[in-house]
């Protein structure tokens, strides 16, 4: 029977929909085929048995696992729940990839570094997370990488965007509602905004993926690894406080101070330098990401139009 669709005949899954960059993904993704993008009611990735079931179900030939326990500083608390979300449900995706021959796309942070170094992070450095989400992110990396299967393992790092839990968006409620807002000004990264990194998987998947043969992945084999992902440049959360803050109108902005991290105390700590080097990517996609204010101010740009994707 003839198809009216120009759709290719390739089966996704995406999990992480509601999240930050699942949600900006599912509009890309629907043009590589059919995706079946699960929330966290109808499939919890912390029951390894349900996600196989589903998976070897739906038989993918590409999976895209955008979800994660990503709460930073909940997950010293909660190690078993972030570690089965974060370090065993991409193992059970590698394994249910390697058995359908499909690709598996995933993403990686920033915190799986100590933030000692003096420079750039490439993906070539070992990891030493010093938190629990860290330690749970880089096991689910690792075992990404040792399944032998064709991957993209994207690293992202600061992500912000007009919905969910983000630096943004809790800047700007804190400029509603407190006189003063304080920021730590010795954690340096680099912030990235959602809608570009679900752009950049998807130029990438053009890239890689086979137009005639959905379900050729030698494209993604060839290319497999991790690959640092943010936009250019580096800030402290102060000066990326900053910056949102003068988005707002004058008489809107709340005094901003800097302060060390020694008196901001949270349950996990954080790196102090987390930037990612990027030429990896440029180097093997030509994409290269803009600069982290014209990035923001895009993204505040859409939070005024008309129709805002929040
Ligand atoms: N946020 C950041 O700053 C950074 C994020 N990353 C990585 O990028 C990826 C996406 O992050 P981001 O979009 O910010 O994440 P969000 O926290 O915005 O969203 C997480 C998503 O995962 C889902 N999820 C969480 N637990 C489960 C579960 N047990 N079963 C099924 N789904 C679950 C959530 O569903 P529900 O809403 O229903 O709970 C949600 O859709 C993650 O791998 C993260 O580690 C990397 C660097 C920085
Ligand atoms: C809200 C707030 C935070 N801070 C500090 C606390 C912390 O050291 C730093 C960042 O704060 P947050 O807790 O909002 O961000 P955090 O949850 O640490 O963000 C991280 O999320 C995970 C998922 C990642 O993968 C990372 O790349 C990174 O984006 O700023 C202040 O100093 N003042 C404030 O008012």
């Amino acid at each position: 029977m003839a198809t009216h669709s120009n759709k290719p005949a390739r089966r996704i899954l995406l999990t992480g929909k509601t999240g930050q960059i699942g949600h900006e993904l599912l509009p890309f993704l629907d043009a590589f085929g059919d995706v079946r993008a699960p929330d966290s009611t109808e499939l919890d990735l912390a029951r390894p048995d349900a996600l196989r079931t589903y998976a070897m179900d739906w038989r993918p030939q590409l999976i895209v696992n955008a979800a994660a326990y990503t709460a930073v500083d909940r997950a010293e608390e909660e190690r078993d729940r972030a570690m089965a979300v974060n370090g065993t449900a991409p193992s059970v995706l590698a394994a249910c990839a390697a058995e359908l021959g499909a690709a598996l796309v995933h993403y990686s942070t920033d915190y799986v570094f100590d933030g000692a170094k003096h420079g750039f992070y490439k993906e070539s450095d070992e990891p030493n997370p010093m938190n629990v989400y860290g330690i749970t992110k880089a096991t689910g990396d690792a075992a990404i990488q040792k399944a032998g299967i064709p991957h993209l393992i994207f690293r992202t790092s600061w992500v912000y965007g007009l919905r969910g839990h983000n630096f943004l968006l809790t800047l700007q409620r804190l400029a509603r509602e407190q006189d003063e807002v304080r920021v730590v000004n010795d954690q340096i990264g680099s912030p990235t905004w959602s809608r570009l990194v679900a752009q950049t998987t998807a130029n990438v998947l053009d890239q890689t993926l086979n137009e005639r043969q959905p379900e050729d992945m030698s494209g993604i084999e060839k290319a497999s690894g991790i690959y640092n992902l943010t936009c250019t440049g580096s800030t402290s959360w102060y000066g990326f406080a900053q910056a949102i803050l003068e988005s707002l109108p004058e008489d809107e902005r709340p005094r901003l101070k800097p302060i060390p991290t020694s008196e901001y105390p949270t349950p996990a700590p954080r790196p102090a330098n987390s930037v990612l080097a990027v030429e990896k990517l440029r180097a093997q996609f030509g994409i290269l990401l803009p600069d982290w204010q014209g990035a923001l101010t895009f993204c505040l740009n859409n939070q005024t139009a008309s129709d805002p994707i929040a």
